[in-house]
């Protein structure tokens, strides 16, 4: 078994590289902190609570040398409704299309039946190069560290799986993130740069609102709504007869629950919840378009919509 540490030495290429890699691995793995901790900016929302993601976000790391382009799927699970058949779809499909798949662990918890019906899936999916990544370092002593080296290393040889490179992370601590990047670029494809220099993400500025707000909507009343929040954009326009230096985006969105009971949890009383959400969401868009917002933000009921197909491809699923 050979685990990476900061002072293995990369061999310098002159080739230009660019291509797909894919974080998988059961939900509050940390996936999305490590796409934002390669990328260096929030692109992926995260949350303490499990199937946070349910859009492929795209990030984009930008070497002089190479372009790394993160595709971050929703955790794959057992579904019980169509919105979860759709999404572990959603996985699959990203899997074949890859350049590598980095199966994402916590170093703090042993591995268990969730990681396992993920690693099966992977040994099906021959062709794909496969990294195997302990995340959340920083949460354990280096024993226990070890001992989920070793256990990823054995998981890989019962199921026939051969890991590329097995490598610990703290995205948190910021410890090997860029080593990470660095083993990663090397399986990808000779290939002229496939995104213009600086873009982040290629994820539609809307989605991305659509996603902050759903974020900001989810704070402090998970257990109430654990995944019954969606939330699409309707429209996005520069106010009209503003001043060129006082410039002001007017974002019109629509924050979907399933039933009439749980519209009083959203608003809160007197509105003052979905007022505070409304707040949070703008000060984030703001920071992440550079530009002044001004938030109209509706709540709607849309009947069990995760159950209904119609419902699921109006709110983009
Ligand atoms: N201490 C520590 N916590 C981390 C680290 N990476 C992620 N976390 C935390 O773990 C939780 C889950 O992280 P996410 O990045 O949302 O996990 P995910 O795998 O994308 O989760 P899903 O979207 O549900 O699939 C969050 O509370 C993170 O702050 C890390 O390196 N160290």
């Amino acid at each position: 078994m050979s685990v990476r540490t900061q002072s293995s030495e990369q061999p310098a290429e002159a080739v230009h590289r660019a291509g797909f890699a894919c974080f998988v691995g059961r939900p509050n793995a940390g996936k999305s902190t490590l796409t934002n901790a390669l990328v260096g900016q929030k692109v992926a929302i995260t949350s303490n609570r499990p199937q946070t993601t349910r859009h492929t976000v795209r990030g984009i790391v930008h070497r002089p040398d190479a372009q790394l382009i993160l595709v971050d799927t929703p955790g794959l699970h057992k579904p019980r409704t169509l919105l979860g058949e759709r999404l572990n779809d959603v996985v699959r499909t990203t899997w074949a299309e890859v350049d590598v798949i980095g199966f994402c662990v916590p170093a703090d918890q042993k591995l268990g039946p969730g990681d396992r019906f993920i690693a099966k899936e992977l040994a099906g999916i021959r062709k794909t190069p496969k990294v195997a990544i302990v995340t959340k370092t920083d949460l354990v002593d280096p024993k226990v560290l070890a001992e989920q080296l070793i256990a990823l290393d054995q998981l890989g040889k019962e199921l026939g799986i051969e890991w590329a490179e097995i490598v610990p992370v703290s995205a948190v601590g910021d410890k090997q993130v860029g080593l990470l990047a660095d083993l990663l670029i090397p399986m990808m494809p000779a290939s002229p740069p496939l995104y213009p220099e600086g873009d982040l993400t290629d994820e539609p500025e809307q989605v991305m609102v659509a996603e902050l707000i759903r974020e900001a909507a989810l704070e402090g009343v998970r257990d109430e709504l654990p995944h019954s929040i969606a939330v699409v954009v309707e429209e996005m326009l520069p106010r009209e007869d503003r001043p060129a230096d006082r410039p002001l985006l007017d974002i019109h969105a629509n924050l979907y629950i399933e039933r009439s009971s749980q519209k009083g949890i959203i608003i809160g009383p007197k509105g003052k919840r979905l007022k505070e959400v409304g707040m949070k969401s703008r000060q984030q868009i703001e920071a992440l378009l550079g530009t002044p917002v001004f938030l109209d933000l509706h709540v709607k009921i849309a009947k069990d919509w995760q159950r209904d197909p119609k419902q699921l491809r109006k709110l983009g699923f």
